[in-house]
Order: C-alpha cells, then sequence, then structure tokens
C-alpha cells in the first residue's frame, strides 16, 4: 500500500532540471517532521514548506499496489508523446524513501516514465532510479551519498556547505531557505556561491511564477 498525498502535472521548479515537464507525486509522512505545526519546533528538519500529511490532496489517496499507483501518475501526464522526452515522474514528499520501492520503479519504468527522486538522504534508494536529488537537513546523516543533485536549502548552521562537497553527485546546488527571511537568504545563498564557484545557485521558479 502506497499512501499518496497528492499527485499533479507542472514544471519541476527546483535543481538542474529546472524547467521540465514532471508529474510530481507528493508521498505522505517524513521522517525528519510530523508535518504537524505544533511539532515544529522540535523536530530534526523545521523549515519545511510541504504539507505532507494524510492523502487528502487533489490525485491522492491509497494505493493498494505498485500498478495501481504507476496508472495513476500515468493518467496526470497531460505531455505529447516525443521521441526524445520521455514522460518524466518526481517522487517527493514527505519522504519518498520510506514508501517507494523496487516494484513501484518497476511499474513506472512499464509504464514508460523516467523516474526521479527528492529526498532527504537518510534511507537507502531502491535500484533504477533515473534521477537522484539529495537535500540533506541539520545534522540528520546522509547514507545516499551518490546521486545527481546535491541540493543543500541554505543557511543551515548545523548543515555546511562544506561537509557535502567530498560526495559523489554531478551537481552541488544551494537553495535559498523560503520562509520569513527568504530575501536575506537568497542574498545570502547569491554570495556564497559567488565566493564558493563549485555551488550553483537553485531557485524555487514555481513560487515565483505562481504555479505549482
Ligand atoms: C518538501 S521536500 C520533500 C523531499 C524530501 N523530504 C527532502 O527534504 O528532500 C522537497 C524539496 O523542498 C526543499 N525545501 C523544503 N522546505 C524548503 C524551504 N523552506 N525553502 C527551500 N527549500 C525547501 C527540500 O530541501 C527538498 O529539496
Ligand atoms: N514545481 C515544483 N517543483 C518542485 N521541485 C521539488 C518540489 C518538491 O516539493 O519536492 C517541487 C514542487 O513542489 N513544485
Ligand atoms: S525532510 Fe523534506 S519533507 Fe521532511 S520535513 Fe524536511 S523538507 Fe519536509
Ligand atoms: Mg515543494
Amino acid at each position: 500500500m502506497y499512501l499518496i498525498k497528492e499527485i499533479f502535472y507542472t514544471l519541476q521548479g527546483e535543481g538542474s532540471h529546472a524547467g521540465r515537464p514532471s508529474v510530481f507525486c507528493r508521498f505522505s509522512r517524513c521522517n525528519l517532521w510530523t508535518g504537524r505545526e505544533k511539532d515544529r519546533h522540535r523536530a530534526v528538519c523545521t523549515f519545511c514548506d510541504t504539507d505532507f500529511v494524510g492523502t487528502d490532496g487533489p490525485g491522492g489517496g491509497k494505493f493498494p499496489t505498485a500498478e495501481a499507483l504507476a496508472a495513476a501518475i500515468s493518467a496526470a501526464w497531460a505531455g505529447a508523446a516525443h521521441p526524445r522526452s520521455k514522460p518524466y515522474v518526481v517522487c517527493t514528499g514527505g519522504e519518498p524513501l520510506l514508501q517507494l520501492d523496487k516494484a513501484a520503479v518497476d511499474a513506472l519504468h512499464a509504464a514508460g516514465f523516467e523516474v526521479a527522486v527528492e529526498t532527504n538522504g537518510t534511507r537507502p534508494a531502491p535500484p533504477g532510479l533515473d534521477w537522484i536529488c539529495v537535500s540533506p537537513k541539520s545534522t540528520a546523516e546522509v547514507v545516499l551519498t551518490t546521486g545527481d543533485d546535491l541540493k543543500l536549502v541554505y543557511p543551515q548552521p548545523d548543515a555546511l556547505p562544506d561537509r557535502f562537497e567530498h560526495l559523489d553527485f554531478t551537481h552541488f546546488l544551494l537553495q535559498p531557505m523560503d520562509g520569513p527571511d527568504v530575501e536575506a537568504n537568497t542574498r545570502a545563498t547569491v554570495e556564497y556561491c559567488l565566493k564558493h564557484p563549485q555551488w550553483h545557485l537553485s531557485l524555487q521558479t514555481h513560487k515565483y511564477l505562481g504555479i505549482a
């Protein structure tokens, strides 16, 4: 059984695939926060911008099998077929690696999708993923040390960029922490990238565009 908060079609807003049409599959639940505001101050991850509680969002629900989940994700894809661009699904959450397993990845591949994941990196990944974006959180140990994007929300006093530079990723990105200080955080992130050009800026472009 897969617990899914919502499934929707939009542009990937963040990271080195920003702008790519994608189905987002938002898994319910996270291991670093309950998702309830009353618990936020004592969570490991305190700045989350997402409601991942329950299964009541658009396209959400409880999917009994990998095939049922893949069918719902296929139904959400609204792009025309094209030989040079496969349908693309971004598995996010919540923390998708609490639920995403090989059966789901295989079913999505069988349905013709490239499969990406956005994860906090605290759990191992199932085999076969086409794109892995790890976004480390505070003091939480990163066990997923290989992937494509290492996208660190900045600034996090307990997760300085240096700690992650040796990991085996293709792209190293800093993303300004959204919230009450987003403008100052954005300036600080630009300054950090200018001084440390191994890090590139990732903006949450969907928020500027006013799309999901
Ligand atoms: C909601 S998380 C879900 C996936 C996974 N749990 C994770 O943390 O990577 C999706 C992305 O949003 C980022 N994010 C969450 N809250 C944010 C905030 N306040 N400002 C900027 N990025 C944020 C995360 O770091 C992650 O890259
Ligand atoms: N457009 C859009 N792009 C995104 N990239 C990562 C997101 C996420 O919440 O994981 C996200 C999201 O929520 N919306
Ligand atoms: S790890 Fe991801 S989903 Fe969990 S609370 Fe942090 S940003 Fe939100
Ligand atoms: Mg988001």
